[in-house]
């Protein structure tokens, strides 16, 4: 498991509500800065509004982590605190390694001075050298693209040109996390593209956190979502289960009183946890009945290396549904994640009425998996939303090459000569071929 570059461990915080409290909380904050506690210790009481109740997250390196919630829900508590620029009023918030920060498009610019001069101001806020800085200095004016206005007041810039500077500034800053809070969306759209092709390759070494109202954006680009509900977490883990539940609470179907618990990660203790979140909306649909066949249409548990797999699905709606499909990530024996086969790729999404039996079958002619225990989980949608999420029923892989490594091992032929001169003639060549 790669290295956690920032927790939260039940982090509470909440803001005084009460008209003129500002002063005595910003007393307080420097109190805190100065003494290194509060003056005296603080519960969130009615005058306090809780911005976040204990809320516990890790982000390890190679993660981006979408932050989505209804307006007043906590991101950018979440996010300022995370950065640093908050303290909690419980728990603890542990960093580590180097962070940038993309939450406010004003931090580091100094109107007066031009978008060039600010560049060394800015790393050196976020805690760089002025050598370090002079070394990204060309690819940050690159990346940026503001061309001559670079040399000009930043006062004079638009909130776009700000962001193509502060953007560029906090991803040449080297950082192990970086932390994107709504800030895009005064972005174009090309360089608004530009912003997450560079997050992409930023997080194959670091860990973003972005915090958007962008669906579209965290669902291209986050493998993890975390949905906050009232300063609380209501869910943490895979984009489309977290974007499911964000549509729902937004449509208000989740976030009123006295509505269905929102969905969490299943109790059960043998579901390995690269399968979770296990979800099932079931005032939609029943549980789905799962199967690897043999040839025969026979339930299995086992299959011979090579030989063809079929997986059927069966469901019954309780509720209509306008475009049902089904998803299949694969994981290989160790969790590794190795494919994903999803039905509309093949076949277009179809759409039936309450009561309807949903029947799917997935034939893969030759998976050549190695041997051993694989897994999977079989996820239904309806367009956007998810209805269930469950895991496969066991299947182990038998037989297949005396040796082998890896996950799968391809149909292949070999050719290998040896000899004096040239191959074939003066030496010896063999053909072979990987056993069906
Ligand atoms: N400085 C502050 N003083 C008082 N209340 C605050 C302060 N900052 C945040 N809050 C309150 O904390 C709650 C969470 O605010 P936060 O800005 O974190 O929400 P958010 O999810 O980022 O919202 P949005 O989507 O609207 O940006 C809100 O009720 C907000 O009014």
């Amino acid at each position: 498991m790669s290295a956690a570059l920032l927790s939260l461990d039940g982090v509470s915080k909440g803001f005084p509500a009460a008209p003129g409290a500002d002063r005595r909380a910003w007393a307080r904050q420097v109190w805190r800065a100065l003494w290194g506690r509060d003056p005296v210790p603080r519960a969130a009481g009615p005058g306090t509004v809780a911005a976040l109740e204990g809320v516990s997250l890790t982000v390890r390196r190679g993660e981006s982590v979408g932050v989505v919630g209804l307006n007043g829900a906590g991101k950018t508590t979440l996010l300022r605190l995370a950065a640093g620029h908050l303290a909690p009023d419980a728990g603890r918030v542990t960093r580590t390694g180097r962070v940038a920060t993309l939450m406010d498009l004003t931090a580091g610019l100094a109107p007066a001075l031009s978008g060039r001069d600010c560049i060394p101001l800015a790393g050196a806020l976020a805690g760089r050298s002025r050598a370090e800085m002079a070394a990204a200095a060309p690819h940050i004016e690159a990346f940026c693209g503001l061309g001559p206005a670079l040399d000009r007041p930043v006062g004079g810039y638009s909130s776009g040109m700000a962001l193509r500077l502060g953007f560029a500034i906090a991803v040449h800053c080297d950082p192990d996390l970086l932390l994107v809070d709504e800030v895009l969306s005064v972005g174009d759209f090309p360089f608004r593209q530009r912003c997450l092709a560079r997050m992409m390759v930023l997080r194959e070494r670091a860990a973003v956190v972005l915090v958007s109202h962008n669906l579209a954006e965290v669902a291209r680009f986050c493998d993890r979502v975390v949905v906050l509900d009232r300063g609380r977490v209501a869910y943490d883990g895979l984009p489309e289960a977290g974007l499911a539940l964000y549509r729902r609470l937004a449509e208000g179907a989740e976030g009123a009183e006295g509505a269905a618990p929102a969905p969490r990660d299943s109790e059960d203790g043998a579901t390995p946890g690269f399968l979770k979140p296990l979800f099932h909306d079931a005032t939609r649909v029943g549980p789905l009945d799962l199967a690897w066949l043999d040839d025969g249409g026979a339930a299995v548990a086992t299959a011979p290396f090579g030989a063809p797999l079929t997986l059927r699905l069966r469901a019954r709606l309780a509720a209509p549904a306008r475009a049902l499909f089904v998803g299949v990530p694969l994981y290989a024996p160790d969790g590794t994640r190795i494919s994903g086969l999803a039905s509309d790729l093949a076949h277009p999404p179809v759409a039936a009425g309450a009561g309807a039996t949903v029947t799917a079958t997935l034939t893969v002619p030759a998976p050549r998996l190695n041997p051993g225990p694989w897994h999977g989980v079989a996820v239904l949608h309806d367009g956007p939303g998810t209805l269930a999420r469950q895991p496969l029923p066991p299947l182990t892989i038998t037989g297949g090459p005396s040796r082998h490594w890896g996950h799968w091992t391809p149909a292949a032929t070999w050719t290998l000569s040896a000899g004096a001169r040239s191959a074939p003639e003066e030496g010896c060549e063999a053909r072979a071929k990987v056993p069906e």
